[in-house]
């Protein structure tokens, strides 16, 4: 019988490549458990409102109304709603032509656009273009879109950190690149080596590679290292004189844990430098509501800020942007009030204000509790979150572990992480699905379960752990 076109076989070999380990093994074992009945803790995704963070109530007020218009016809719509969640809906309807139900420009809707510029303007202190930012079906979509604009075949390569957050490896596997990993130094709190760095580029190129473009993810996911200034300017001065685009994926802007390494943009450090870099280092930066203290995964919200491409090449964006028609209009709204919040003096500031502190001081604490809760566990190691929504602590596996997991046919992380869900039901990623280096594991949690729920968690998993490395090292 012939293959069809859609039977495996037949299917595009990028496809096939492709691996995305956030939603794989584990997680489908976990699925399993669940529907057998076993109560599972997905720590395996970063999506906040599933693990029970509960949304911010201004931006929902906006964009219900703007779902609902009639409601604002109402003439109680002031005692259910706060006037300036009114007016905001009010001033989105004016920007939406035709409302909520209608596509959108495929940049995004340009008074949003504005609204994230005037955003990067005061976050910065230098000036940004709406020409310039595109609205995006979440990062990823934006994310995806560069990768496609970049790799014209197998031998461009892109520089991934690793571990690295697999949209990029995934994404580079889809289109027919190659993935050029630079590794993070776990001992350095996941520093950024550059003589390991330069030695990769040389080396790839050596392979008839042309490396293309560099990604940093800062905060780091999954590692949660936050780049100092310093370390920026490192990259940007490496992207300069090896004629590298910069990707820098800043979804976790918001989320920092600490004081020594605030925040700071790629795109600050490369302004505050100046010429000739400051006008030659072409960079894209990604933003989304799907982090922060929003944490609104599910209304894919985001956006790219292009700086220093030419306009040749803005324009084959919007091209391809315009095939997708218009990015979701809701998402548009939500990144809209991301970037333009209550301000002091508005009706809801105070809420908003009280709302997004008391997310962010629990993530800190929960931050610190899952560090020190690995950190008291046999043959467990962990850098401290430092930003981002992620715990990636190493698993030191006694040789007699590894052996087993072998014999079961399993990568070792992979193993542990499986005996982990069987034991306690907590649901994690493996080490190997974010890469690390040959011979040492990992796995990978989020800070995301209740901050209630996380003396029993840490413990349930400390129990786990230590009986597991007796049984093994015994
Ligand atoms: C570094 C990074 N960039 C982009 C994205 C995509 O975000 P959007 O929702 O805006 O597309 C994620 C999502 N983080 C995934 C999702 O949950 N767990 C993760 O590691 C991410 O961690």
């Amino acid at each position: 019988m012939a293959r069809k076109p859609l039977d495996y076989e037949e299917l595009n070999e990028n496809v096939k490549k492709v691996q995305y380990a956030v939603r794989g093994e584990l997680y489908l074992r976990a699925s399993e458990l669940q529907k057998e009945g076993k109560k599972i803790i997905f720590t395996n995704v970063g999506n906040p409102h599933a693990l029970g963070q509960k949304p911010l109530t201004f931006p929902r007020q906006v964009v219900a109304l703007c779902q609902a218009p009639f409601l604002l016809d109402d003439p109680n719509v002031g005692l259910m709603f706060p006037a300036d969640a009114i007016a905001r809906a009010k001033h989105y309807l004016s920007l939406a032509t035709g409302g909520l139900g209608a596509y959108s420009d495929s940049r995004g809707i340009p008074g949003i656009r504005k609204e994230v510029a005037d955003f990067i303007q005061r976050r910065d202190g230098y000036p940004s273009d709406p020409e310039l930012i595109y609205l995006t079906d979440g990062a990823s979509k934006g994310v995806m879109q560069m990768l496609n604009t970049i790799i014209r075949n197998e031998r461009d390569g892109i520089l991934v950190p690793v571990p690295q957050y697999p949209l990029y490896s995934a994404t580079i596997s889809l289109f027919g690149g190659s993935l050029v990993p630079y590794y993070l130094e776990e001992e350095a709190n996941w520093g950024l080596d550059f003589v390991n760095i330069r030695k990769t580029v040389a080396e790839a190129r050596s392979k008839g590679i042309t490396v293309r473009a560099m990604v940093i993810i800062n905060p780091g996911n999954p590692t949660g290292q936050c780049l100092s200034e310093a370390n920026i300017k490192e990259v940007l001065q490496f992207c300069y004189h090896e004629n590298l685009v910069l990707l820098a994926d800043e979804v976790y802007q918001q989320n920092v844990y600490q004081d020594e390494r605030p925040f700071i943009s790629a795109k600050k450090v490369l302004f505050d430098m100046g010429p000739p870099l400051s006008r030659e280092v072409q960079l894209v930066s990604f933003h989304t509501v799907s982090k922060g203290y929003w944490g609104e995964c599910g209304q894919r919200g985001g956006y790219f800020e292009m700086t220093n491409l030419p306009p040749q090449t803005v324009d084959e964006i919007y091209k391809v942007a315009s095939i997708a028609l218009s990015p979701n209009v809701p998402g548009q709204i939500f990144m809209g009030v991301m970037v333009n919040p209550p301000k002091p003096g508005d009706i809801s500031y105070l809420k908003f204000a009280a709302e997004s502190k008391s997310i962010l001081d629990s993530l800190r604490r929960r931050a610190r509790m899952m560090t020190d809760g690995f950190n008291s566990c046999r043959n467990v190691v962990c850098n401290f979150t430092e930003g981002a929504m992620y715990s990636f602590p190493q698993i030191r596996l006694p040789p007699r572990a590894i052996e087993a997991a072998k014999r079961a046919g399993k990568a070792p992380d992979v193993f542990y992480c499986l005996k982990l869900l069987e034991a306690t039901g907590i649901s994690t990623v493996p080490g190997s699905g974010f890469g690390q280096k040959e011979g040492v594991f990992h796995l990978r949690t989020t800070i995301l379960p209740a901050e209630e729920d996380f003396p029993a968690i840490m413990s349930s998993f400390k129990n786990f752990n230590d009986s597991f490395m007796a049984q093994y090292e015994g």
